[in-house]
């Protein structure tokens, strides 16, 4: 209870034991499981989830969707030069950009120290790259106040790549994809985003046929 207090959940309805606050402290330490304790983005646990069924989404719908991996740049620097307090500050004002800058139904989370995803389900391939360049300028704009005379700012480099339409990938794949990606855009220089190429759909109709049991979507038949 005393956790659930520390992180705004305090608050449960019902009688203790009752049903309702039952429930109450189900979803409540589900969402503390769920959640980056700094930064209040999607953990690393429930990005994974989301990943994986982002990947059985898309191998039924065919779908496009991508998966952006962010990390800050020379992060490090930050915290020797400043102390761990702003390194978390600096954290948290990259967290609040990421959220402010996404649609509804994208997810962004921390999934490591100073490494941020934002998975973004039916994402057309042509806005792929605005849409990663915005996030990547925004973070680049973005003024954090780290005393009241005194401000930083950071840059985030950024890897991206789709999930295999129609065909079932795994999480760690689909990761090591866009994690190619982010290496490239730190070796080219930093500040920048690299996606993978998009690749042309090859699957059949006949083979859309042996996935879906004749159920094709018709608007896909690349
Ligand atoms: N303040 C703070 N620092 C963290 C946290 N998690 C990881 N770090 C620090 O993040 C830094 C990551 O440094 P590196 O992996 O060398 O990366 P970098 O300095 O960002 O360099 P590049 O990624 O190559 O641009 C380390 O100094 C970690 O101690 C955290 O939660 N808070």
């Amino acid at each position: 209870m005393q956790l659930l207090q520390q992180s705004g959940h305090g608050d449960l309805c019902g009688a203790p034991g009752s049903v309702a606050w039952l429930q109450g402290l189900i979803d409540a330490l589900c969402d503390l499981s769920s959640r980056d304790a700094l930064s209040g983005l999607a953990n690393r646990r429930a990005f994974e989830a989301a990943l994986l069924r982002e990947i059985d989404r898309v191998a039924r719908s065919g779908e496009p969707a991508l998966l952006l991996i962010l990390d800050i740049d020379h992060f490090k620097r930050v915290n020797d030069s400043y102390g761990h307090r702003v390194g978390d500050l600096v954290i948290t004002a990259v967290a609040e950009t990421l959220q402010e800058c996404v649609r509804p139904m994208d997810l962004p989370a921390r999934i490591g120290g100073e490494e941020f995803a934002v998975i973004l389900p039916n994402c057309a391939p042509a806005f792929a790259s605005t849409v990663a360049e915005r996030l990547r300028t925004r973070i680049e704009n973005r003024i954090i106040e780290i005393s009241p005379s005194q401000a930083l700012g950071v840059t985030v480099s950024i890897g991206g790549a789709f999930a295999p339409q129609w065909v079932r990938s795994t999480a760690s794949l689909w990761i090591e994809r866009a994690d190619l990606q982010l290496y490239r855009a730190k070796s080219e220089g930093r500040n920048r985003t690299c996606l993978e190429p998009t690749p042309v759909s090859t699957v059949s109709a006949e083979e859309k046929g042996l996935l879906f049991g004749g159920a094709v979507p018709e608007d896909n038949d690349a």
